[in-house]
């Protein structure tokens, strides 16, 4: 993995920056785009289903367009986003009835996707077609280990680079179930086992150290499978068939963090999030932040799909405590951890991020790179093998800061900038594509009522 001094060189190449000019508080209402996980399922689901899906509210933005991309390559009709719906028509077919996938002529590009390239890995493996899937320079860096072997055991031929890497050349075709236990709790690599078990003959289980997010078991029901699942485990019998459904996709409680913990952080702010996804194994920030001090008001709405959503309310207090946050909590906040390290340099007392190594093989080194970076700012933290450590609270004056390519940094740092004391700027802002466009103009409207400003421009 290359150091923080080393992807330092790629720094020219940000298009974009943002300019934060921090003020009084953040205060509005913002919808937050689809779930980002969601979107990436209920497009592969359907890639395989009999029948027509159709998926509204689909998250059009760099990592789920990329996966539309990758199943068309895979011969699956896919029209759209067109007002932000999706219209599948599936090639279900891997177990002898049908078409299946066919063979693409050209490299599947994943783009800065692990969610694309792992669980598509899964998805095609079971198909008789040799195919090759790359990605950007991040992803090209990140484990795909992970899911060749459990993928390989089960049939499949797969190439990478040493270590692991992609590109990946995988022959696919009769694969057969697996029990399989994995080291660290990941939804991706989970997903990759059970979507290719579904389309394998026999039993496929897949055992986790901890539960992780549970959004393709759920999906996985709602499009028709029969499957059993409990607290870490999930198993089901393969092949099966799934039907094309009409997938909703509530917004994405990762995208609506940030605006969370600026509520948190900046006293006097109240930011209403509506339709937000409340899946239990995603929304444990919203724990932590309550833990802190913040306000917390979360109002169900009536189900209609496979997950639970409804509106979020967070107000920041005066003061914020710190907090642990270690052991099986991690993977239900692992995308959250940049943002609410923010929030723990405006907590009273030493806040600890442990068991987080998993942050190192994410689409930067989030360790190591969140920590140089908030050290740009003026901020102080200490780092481990797996967290950070954090003493508070923190106001820095501000100052130039970078994202290493990752979206999920740029929108932290941007948060962090917000409760500065002079203006920063974050460059390298063009990754918040991959999951938020809109990003600065949202954070600018609830900015603008306590005179504080969040503008992208060209670099
Ligand atoms: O399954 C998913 O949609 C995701 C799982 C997580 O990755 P891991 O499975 O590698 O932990 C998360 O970090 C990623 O943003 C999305
Ligand atoms: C880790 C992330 O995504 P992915 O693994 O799909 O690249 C993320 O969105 O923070």
């Amino acid at each position: 993995m290359a150091t923080v001094k080393d992807q330092g060189s790629a720094a020219e190449s940000g298009s974009r920056l943002i300019q934060v000019t921090p003020g009084q508080g953040v205060r509005g209402t913002a919808f937050v785009p689809p779930d980002k996980s969601l979107s990436h399922r209920a497009a592969m689901l359907g890639a395989i289903a009999e029948g027509t899906t159709v998926v509204r509210s689909f998250l059009t933005a760099l990592d789920t367009l990329a996966t539309l991309d990758c199943l068309r390559a895979l011969g699956v009709e896919v029209a759209g986003p067109k007002d932000g719906t999706v219209i599948i028509k599936g090639r279900p077919g891997s177990s002898g009835a049908g078409a299946g996938f066919d063979e693409p002529d050209h490299v599947l590009d994943a783009g800065n996707s692990g969610t694309t390239l792992r669980l598509l890995a899964g998805l095609a493996a079971p198909h008789p077609i040799f195919w090759v899937a790359t990605g950007d320079a991040s992803l090209r860096r990140r484990p795909m280990g992970r899911v060749i072997e459990p993928l390989e055991r089960m049939g499949a031929r797969i190439m990478a680079r040493r270590g692991g890497l992609a590109p990946l050349a995988i022959t696919g075709g009769a694969l057969s179930g697996i029990v399989w236990r994995t080291s660290v709790a990941s939804a991706q690599v989970k997903s990759a086992i059970l979507l290719a078990g579904l389309q394998a003959r026999g039993l496929t289980r897949v055992e986790e150290p901890a539960q992780s997010r549970d959004h393709t078991e759920r999906m996985l029901a709602f499009f028709g499978a029969e499957l059993r699942r409990g607290e870490g485990w999930a198993e089901l019998q393969g092949p099966q068939r799934l039907r094309g459904r009409t997938v909703t996709v509530p917004g994405d409680p990762s995208s609506a963090a940030f605006f969370w913990v600026a509520a948190a952080i900046l006293p006097g702010s109240e930011v209403r999030t509506p339709e937000v996804g409340l899946n239990p194994t995603r929304i444990e920030v919203l724990r932590v932040l309550e833990e802190m001090g913040a306000e917390v008001d979360v109002r169900p709405a009536p189900e209609r799909g496979p997950e639970p959503a409804g509106d979020v309310t967070v107000r920041g207090p005066s003061e914020l405590r710190a907090v642990r946050i270690e052991g099986r909590r991690v993977p239900l906040l692992i995308d959250e951890l940049p943002v609410l390290a923010v929030a723990a340099l405006h907590a009273r007392g030493t806040s600890q991020i442990r068991d987080a190594a998993e942050l190192r093989y994410k689409e930067s080194d989030r360790i190591d790179a969140l920590a140089h970076e908030l050290r740009q700012l003026g901020f102080s933290v200490e780092t481990f093998p797996d967290g950070l450590g954090i003493s508070g609270p923190q106001r820095a004056l501000g100052g130039e800061a970078w994202s290493h390519g990752d979206h999920r940094l740029a929108m932290a740092l941007v948060v962090a900038a917000l409760a500065g004391k002079r203006p920063s700027v974050v460059k390298g802002t063009e990754c918040i594509e991959t999951s938020f466009p809109g990003f600065a103009a949202a954070m600018d409207r609830l900015a603008r009522p306590g005179n504080a400003r969040v503008v992208e421009q060209p670099a």
